[in-house]
């Protein structure tokens, strides 16, 4: 069970600014999942279905909450980027997104899509 977790992304120059973000400068970020309150070790949670339906509403919230921001976040980059002549897409960072989804197998390249899909909003495609 991993205390952290890293999430990278080496070298996208268009988009990433590095330790403008508080990242490394090639984009990883150790997370503390343990004083986040994600680690997915939860051998120390109450065998009480009542209980556990709480932590599973808690991180629904985490999860909407932080996909909500994504998409945002995503928007502002692709209207930025379309309004100074820039391309809709970007092919290499959108393969690191997926990569970084494998981690939960073949799904998780279904939830990076759908990701990528929202973020992209009216700029769809
Ligand atoms: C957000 C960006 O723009 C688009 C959206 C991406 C995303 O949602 O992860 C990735 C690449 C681009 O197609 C970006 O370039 O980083």
């Amino acid at each position: 069970m991993a205390k952290s977790e890293d999430v990278s992304d080496q070298d996208d120059q268009q988009t990433n600014d590095g330790a403008a973000h508080g990242n490394d400068g090639g984009g990883r970020f150790a997370l503390d999942l343990e004083a986040l309150g994600l680690s997915d070790d939860v051998t120390a949670l109450p065998d009480d279905i009542e209980e556990l339906r709480v932590e599973i509403d808690r991180m629904d919230a985490v999860i909407l909450a932080a996909i909500q921001r994504r998409s945002a976040v995503s928007k502002k980059i692709g209207a930025h980027r379309m309004a100074t002549g820039g391309p809709r897409l970007v092919h290499s960072r959108e393969m690191k997104v997926l990569d970084r989804f494998s981690a939960l197998g073949s799904e998780g390249h279904t939830l990076a899509m759908l990701l990528l899909r929202l973020g992209r909003g009216p700029l769809g495609r």
